[in-house]
């Protein structure tokens, strides 16, 4: 039988941080450090608190960290801005997006309180400064931001609903403030009532991965 000398990382572990490297060429030492400790840290929280498919925890930076900075796809946030990530559970979208934008405030809300837990716990543990967490329902935050992120939280029109009253009114980034969010699948019924103001962009073009052959994300402006 093959032995595997590092039962724990897995090879294709580094492989997959090897392509988000080529994606991002620019990370600093402290940021590939920060990215490079999620797998242990996520691994090891997940055995605890199921935050990602346990099946998939080998993928997860391809299929979470790599799919989570796909917002960037759409727009880089300037230095100054502030975003919040509604149902973060562990931390997806918000802790590789706080990872790659150290100057960006990020504040990860989510309605289960040991999810956030998690997402805590791992951004103690890398030492990330800009973000903070609540444990509370989207519709009872009322801070304002200048984005909101999300991945796989609910129908858009239910998100636009309760994230406008999150939406700051003055414009600092290069796109209109509003809601980014990471969509998969058919999404046609589901932006037809923004279909006039709404991007959408295919990760296929940006990513050339499989995984993100039919992943997209959905810009619209609150
Ligand atoms: C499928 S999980 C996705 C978690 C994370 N965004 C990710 O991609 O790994 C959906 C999350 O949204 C949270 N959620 C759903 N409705 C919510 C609401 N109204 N306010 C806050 N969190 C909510 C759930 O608690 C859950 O953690």
């Amino acid at each position: 039988m093959e032995q595997d000398n590092n039962p724990i990382r897995p090879a294709c572990v580094d492989e997959q941080l090897a392509i988000l490297q080529g994606y991002f060429p620019h990370l600093n030492e402290k940021q590939i450090k920060q990215f490079s400790s999620l797998y242990e840290l996520y691994a090891d929280w997940n055995a605890k608190i199921n935050v990602i498919s346990r099946k998939d925890i080998e993928n997860l930076y391809l299929h979470h960290v790599l799919h989570s900075l796909g917002i960037t796809a759409m727009l880089h946030f300037k230095d100054g801005s502030s975003v919040m990530d509604l149902g973060t559970g562990g931390g997806f979208p918000g802790i590789p997006l706080a990872i790659l934008f150290p100057n960006v405030k990020f504040h990860l809300v989510d309605s289960i309180g040991k999810k956030i837990k998690v997402g805590q716990a791992v951004a103690e543990a890398i030492g990330l400064q800009n973000v903070t967490f609540r444990h509370c329902r989207g519709e009872e935050e009322k801070q304002a931001f200048d984005f909101v992120v999300s991945r796989a939280v609910m129908p858009l029109a239910d998100l636009v609903k309760i994230v406008r009253k999150n939406i700051r009114k003055e414009q600092i980034n290069a796109l209109p403030n509003g809601l980014i969010c990471l969509k998969g699948g058919e999404l046609a019924h589901e932006i037809l009532p923004f279909k006039n103001q709404a991007i959408q962009l295919d990760l296929s073009d940006t990513f050339s991965e499989e995984y993100f052959k039919t992943k997209k994300v959905v810009y619209v402006p609150l």
